[in-house]
Parts: structure tokens; sequence; C-alpha cells
């Protein structure tokens, strides 16, 4: 379902984009935060991610990119051409992010959002763990990657190797999240830092599905839902 008709694909984005780099300056402000490592999934979740690098960089914050598998959608190619052309750096090789997260504050998560479908394809099974194991401050979009929409944090298996083995990997805790149009099921226990952004949900909509969604202040992307419960 579309939020809402009177925005396209793009302009949702941009909204969704913007409200996770608010979101983020809100939780994790400058000075100390300023080394953003914005990792970025192949779908529309790593298209949110490449807006909140470029609205993050024009915040003063210094965003490093990274794209273990980048979408193909022209979209994305076109957001990703967006960053480049600010000369956010771009890392695409595992090994350089792994080391490269130490120069970093904090995470913002935009690996995967609604669509993610266990079991866990490689390379993400390393990805997920390096992220749990990098004790940075976690910002998740929309739901924590690895979590399921509707049942939350889970055990996560990864897909069968060459020799019909699977492993599971554990899921990490971030310490702030933001929800985009309404939180999911699967966030209902989730008991950090919790934000609602996408402001592009028309009262209609609100109305016909029942949403109660709650008033943004003035011209704010986001509004901050209780801590623990929503
Ligand atoms: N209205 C809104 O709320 C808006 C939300 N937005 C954001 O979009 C995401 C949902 O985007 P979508 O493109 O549908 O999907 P994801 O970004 O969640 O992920 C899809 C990609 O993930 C890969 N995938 C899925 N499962 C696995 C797995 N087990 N292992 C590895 N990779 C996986 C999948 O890869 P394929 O190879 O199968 O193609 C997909 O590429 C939502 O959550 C919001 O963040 C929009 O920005 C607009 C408005």
């Amino acid at each position: 379902m579309s939020p809402s008709g009177a925005f396209s694909l793009d302009q949702l984005m941009e909204l969704a984009g913007l409200a996770c780099a608010q979101a983020l300056s809100k939780t994790f402000p400058l000075p100390a935060h300023k080394r953003v490592m914005v990792c970025c999934g192949p779908g529309n979740q790593g298209g949110d991610g490449l807006v909140a690098a470029r609205h993050l960089h024009m915040f003063k914050y210094k965003p490093t990119i990274y794209l273990p598998k980048p979408g193909s959608k022209d979209i994305y190619q076109r957001l990703l051409r967006q960053c480049e052309n600010l000369k956010i750096p771009v890392l695409r090789d595992t090994t350089e992010f792994e080391s490269g997260l130490k120069q970093h504050d904090v995470i913002l998560d935009a690996i995967f959002g609604f669509s993610f479908k266990p079991p866990l394809r490689s390379p993400f099974d390393k990805i997920i763990h390096s992220l749990r194991s990098s004790n940075l401050p976690i910002l998740s979009i929309d739901i924590p990657s690895g979590w399921d929409v509707e049942l939350g944090p889970q055990r996560l298996e990864t897909q069968p190797d060459s020799e019909g083995k699977t492993s599971v990997v554990d899921t990490f805790d971030p310490e702030a999240l933001i929800s985009l149009t309404v939180p999911k099921m699967g966030v209902r226990e989730y008991k950090g830092r919790h934000w609602l952004g996408g402001r592009f949900v028309s009262e209609e909509l609100d109305e016909k599905f029942q949403l109660n969604l709650p008033d943004y202040e003035g011209t704010e992307q986001v509004v901050e839902l209780p801590q623990g419960g929503q």
C-alpha cells in the first residue's frame, strides 16, 4: 500500500530519508557523533539510507556509505550518484567496512526493511554479525535488520552453504529506531528511543485505516514515541 497517492516513490523516499537524518541528529547530536556509517541494503530502505546520508552531510555530519549490494533500480542509482557528487565516501568491500567501523561514532542501519525474508543470504550474515559486535550505537530504520516484521527479534538462520549447512546469526537490539508511516508489529516490544517519521500520510488514510498517528510539531519530520510502548 502506498501511504499516500499524492506522492511519488522519489518523494516518499526523500521525506523518509530526511526523517531518518533528523532522527539521527536528535538522538546522536554533534559534535560527539560526527562520523556516521550508513549501511545501505539493496531495496528501498537502502534508498532511504542514501537520502539520509546526503542530508547528514548537509547537517555537517561526516557520513560514510557502506554498500555491500547496490540496488538495481534507477532511483537507487540516481541517489547514489548524488552522494558521490558530494564526495561522500562509499565502501563496497566487507573487510574495508569491518575495519572502517572503528573510525565511526554511530551506525545508521538501512539494510533491510519490511521486505526482509529469512533465511539470511551472504554477505549479510557477516554484516549483521559485524554490526552486533561493533559496540557502536545503532539507529535502525523501520525495523532492525534481521528482525521479523511481525514477530520481532528472531533466531536468524543463514541460507544452507554448498554442503547444506546452516548457521545462526544473532540479531542486534539498536539504541534507537525510526518507524516509517506506522510502527510495525515486530517492534511492539521495542524498548529504546523510538521515533516516527514519514510525514506523507493523508488524514483520509489515517482515518480509513485507524492509524491514530500522533501530531508532528510545527515543521518537524519526526515525532518521538513513548519509550517501551506505542
Ligand atoms: N511507506 C513507507 O513506509 C515507505 C518505506 N520505505 C522504505 O522501504 C522499505 C521497504 O523497501 P523494499 O524495497 O520493499 O524492501 P527492503 O528495503 O526491506 O529490502 C528488500 C531487499 O532486501 C533483500 N533481501 C530480502 N531478504 C533477504 C535475505 N534473507 N537475505 C539477503 N537479502 C535479502 C532483497 O534482495 P533480493 O536479492 O531478494 O532482491 C531486496 O533487494 C521500508 O522498510 C522503508 O524503509 C520507502 O522509502 C518509501 C516509503
